[in-house]
């Protein structure tokens, strides 16, 4: 069998300051694996994927590369190697085209005397978009004319493109709508025919369930276990995950869909160019009310009209008969949003997560006019306990947070803010299982309050399980309304979304 070995990992340590990432973690791919890493957020996956895929230098213990010591001294040079990674954010850069992102760092290739061949340049990037099935995106695109889905494939096109023998996926499907995690998984499976090897990081258990040989649990930087596919069983990974078995409901535990008549926010025949096409619906108090669809569905620019942040071009959002026009007058009349898109929307990665949260929260804050420190961070605080964020306090700038722990702060930014309505846009997105559950168990707590709910989401599962209603949006409409019902299955929706 160690001939099949591709690469060890033997020891492997990793501090940031003062906090330790990695305590000495040995792991062995085979070739021809997909090995899913899995544990908390903040457990040390992605400090893991980064050492092996040449971002991370400085770290103790050793790696063995196809026999050899291996230290990539950066990601383009792991690539050339053969190990290569798709990071769980931001992979992409804005301002220029589809292809001069895929070929970045590489396009001197590409040109003669300080002239750039496009021609050949966007052939060449044609073909590795072609490569992964993808034909809506087209090389000569610029990169933030594209959605999130759009800018993760262009990465997975540029990654897969130079053909490594491992591939390191991080948090990625949550990212993708259901269209681009077929395409994922093609590619995963595509890997293993080929005897390449896959790390798959990621929190959705029944997709590491599904498309994993084995699987590495992670807790606190150590590694708990590694297990083979026989030893797959739901509650043993949770209970191995968490350290604890994971008590009480996790989704909604009654099948009830009667909302109160009264509508707290409208929506009224919304049209804007190519993602909505007279959009209409009532959001009721004390209703979740879910939307769901692919990812050019228009759900998301839905989420960003409903709140202001972006305007459509006819139709309006009202509540309680005012318009809404912007964020200000959206916050005004009591709404909150997550957006998906964290780093780029919702988060200041530059300034302290007490900044972040408190920053929606300033006129809960306010005494008599004035903000005292200590009320700011006991409202911090708070929100920073509820969450179970973890940092070394909550003067840590957000950059350094875990991908998890960043979605984290901005669901507590918003939640803290105790608004009436809340649009959610993918809220969970990179959180772990029992996070997950603690916001899954709020929403429903607050809905019972009568907090109203929509819940944009790609995980099925989450509407299933959270919703009283559910609308299915395709080409900029809504084209199906569900009520919650125990026989509602997932293949059903599917069917109306593709
Ligand atoms: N650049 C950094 N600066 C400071 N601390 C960091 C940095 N990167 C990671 N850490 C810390 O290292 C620990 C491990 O983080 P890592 O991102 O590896 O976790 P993870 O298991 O991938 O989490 P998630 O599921 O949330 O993505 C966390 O405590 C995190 O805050």
């Amino acid at each position: 069998m160690k001939e099949k070995i591709i690469l060890e990992a033997i020891g492997i340590k990793k501090r940031f300051g003062e906090t330790v990432a990695l305590q000495g973690v040995d792991i062995n791919l085979y070739r021809g694996e997909i090995r899913g890493l899995v544990g908390e957020n903040g457990s040390g996956k992605s400090t893991f994927s980064s050492i092996i895929a040449g971002i991370q230098k400085s770290f103790k213990g050793e790696l063995i590369y196809k026999g050899k010591p291996y230290l990539p001294s950066n990601m383009v040079e792991a690539l050339q190697n053969g190990i290569g990674m798709i990071v769980q954010e931001k992979g992409t850069i804005q301002n220029v085209t589809v292809a001069e992102n895929i070929f970045l760092g590489e396009l001197n290739k590409y040109g003669r005397f300080g002239l750039l061949n496009k021609k050949e340049l966007y052939n060449k990037a044609n073909q590795a978009l072609d490569n992964i099935g993808i034909t809506n995106i087209r090389a000569d695109d610029m990169i933030q004319n594209l959605n999130m889905q759009n800018r993760k494939l262009i990465e997975i096109a540029k990654v897969v493109f130079k053909n490594p023998d491992i591939l390191v996926i991080d948090e990625t499907s949550t990212a993708l709508s259901y269209e681009g995690r077929q395409i994922l998984y093609k590619i995963i499976e595509d890997f293993k025919s080929r005897d390449k090897s896959v790390v798959l990081i990621s929190h959705d258990l029944d997709e590491l369930i599904e498309k994993c040989d084995t699987l590495t649990v992670l807790r606190d930087g150590k590694l708990i276990k590694h297990l083979n596919k026989a030893e797959f069983e739901e509650d043993y990974i949770k209970q191995l995950l968490v350290g604890r078995e994971l008590e009480g409901d996790y989704y909604r535990s009654d099948y009830n869909h009667e909302v109160s008549s009264e509508v707290v926010l409208k929506v009224e025949n919304l049209n804007k160019e190519n993602d909505l096409n007279g959009v209409n619906l009532d959001l009721h108090k004390g209703e979740i009310l879910g939307i769901g669809g692919l990812s050019h569905c228009g759900m998301h620019t839905l989420g960003k009209v409903i709140f202001g942040f972006e305007n459509a071009e006819e139709g309006h959002v009202s509540i309680q008969g005012t318009k809404i026009i912007d964020e200000k007058t959206a916050m005004k009349a009591g709404l909150g949003y997550v957006s998906k898109d964290r780093d780029h929307e919702a988060l200041s990665l530059n300034s302290s997560i007490r900044e972040n949260i408190s920053i929606v929260g300033l006129d809960i804050i306010k005494k008599h006019n004035l903000i005292f420190s200590k009320h700011e961070k006991a409202y911090v605080k708070e929100q920073v306990d509820i969450f179970n964020i973890k940092a070394q306090s909550m003067e840590q700038y957000v950059s350094g947070l875990s991908g998890g722990n960043k979605q984290k702060v901005v669901f507590a930014k918003w939640m803290g803010r105790n608004s009436d309505i809340l649009v959610l846009d993918c809220p969970t997105r990179g959180v772990d299982i029992g996070v997950k559950q603690a916001m899954y168990q709020l929403i429903i707590k607050l809905k019972n309050e009568g907090k109203s709910f929509i819940l944009i989401s790609e995980e099925l599962s989450e509407l299933t399980g959270l919703v009283d209603r559910l609308l299915i949006m395709k080409d900029g409409k809504i084209t199906k309304e569900f009520f919650r019902d125990k026989e509602l299955s997932e293949s059903d929706i599917i069917n109306y979304m593709i």
